[in-house]
């Protein structure tokens, strides 16, 4: 296998981060959308990479439903989400006729686009690479993790809810990423709790602490406890709020670093900086 190109397009990229989850529905790609909020918030240049074959749900998070992928000489164009150009998304969503047609192609196809979007598309200087993929373990995650390889990504945050049946499958990630010695930069627990509007009370709806319990079991960064935030519901399901693209990104941008689980993100973004320290 031919790597040259993926190094290419992705040598000025520093840091590779993979964000995978055991299972659908657990919050993989709104925690990569806040993670990279969070980290241009730190002032570092970010691209989001959706190749979550499944459920391209980054443009949607993000107000970018309608754009297309543009072709310059380098490769295909990220979108970029900001006016400095800081954060740029690529989504296999952008290739979709429409935001109801979801991606039926068998294995080798899904292979093929995903070898594509890992070597055609131009990144330029980043200093994080977050790789939102498609839920468990599965061949496409193997072509994802095979195309990289002679990049060495610098690991992988792996995103579980508190339920038990969750934290079972994150396992059999943990295993996945033994197997294919991807370091793990640490566990997330997402929807931990709800935090009540009005009196800030934090309840535990499903049975909570096992993001936490599984990574001292296994002797992991434990990256952080996001509790379910409403306000964040209304977020990604009003994206549409306003006509002019460039406002909306930026208000977009804006609802996101002003949330409840702002800060939260931004602790963990510190925690991903300091895992992936520069060389
Ligand atoms: N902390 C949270 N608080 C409230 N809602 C959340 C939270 N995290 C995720 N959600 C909601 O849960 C739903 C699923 O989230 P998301 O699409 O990020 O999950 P996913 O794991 O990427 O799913 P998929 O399997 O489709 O890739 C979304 O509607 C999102 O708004
Ligand atoms: S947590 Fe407190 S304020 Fe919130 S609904 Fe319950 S009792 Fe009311």
């Amino acid at each position: 296998m031919n790597n040259k190109s993926t190094i290419q397009q992705l040598s000025k990229v520093k840091h590779i981060v993979l964000v995978l989850s055991g299972k659908g529905g657990v919050g993989k790609s709104s925690v990569t959308v806040q993670l990279a909020i969070s980290l241009l918030g730190l002032g570092k240049k970010v691209g989001i990479l959706d190749v979550d074959l499944c459920g391209p749900s980054i443009p949607r998070m993000l107000g970018l439903e309608n754009q297309k992928i543009h072709q310059a000489t380098n490769g295909w164009v990220p979108v970029f989400v900001d006016s400095e150009k800081k954060l740029g998304v690529m989504s296999i969503g952008f290739l979709l006729p429409d935001k109801n047609t979801s991606v039926v192609w068998r294995g080798p196809k899904k292979s093929t686009m995903i070898k594509q979007f890992l070597t055609d598309v131009y990144w330029g200087e980043l200093d994080y690479l977050l790789i939102d993929t498609p839920p468990g373990t599965s061949d496409e995650h193997l072509s994802i993790v095979e195309y990289l390889q002679k990049w060495k990504p610098d690991g992988a945050v792996l995103v579980t809810t508190p339920q038990n049946i969750s934290v079972m499958d994150v396992r059999k990630e943990l295993n996945f990423c033994q197997k294919v010695s991807l370091p793990v930069i640490g566990i997330i627990e997402n929807m931990s709790g709800y935090v009540c509007e009005h009196c800030s009370e934090c309840t535990n709806i499903f049975s909570s602490g096992g993001g936490l319990q599984m990574a001292k079991e296994f002797g992991l960064n434990f990256l952080g406890a996001i509790p379910i935030d409403t306000k964040l519901v209304e977020m990604l399901d009003n994206t549409q709020t306003s006509e002019n693209r460039e406002n909306k990104h930026l208000q977009l941008i804006q609802n996101y670093k002003s949330s409840n689980l702002s800060p939260l993100f931004s602790q963990i973004a510190q925690s991903v900086i300091s895992c992936c320290k520069d060389d």
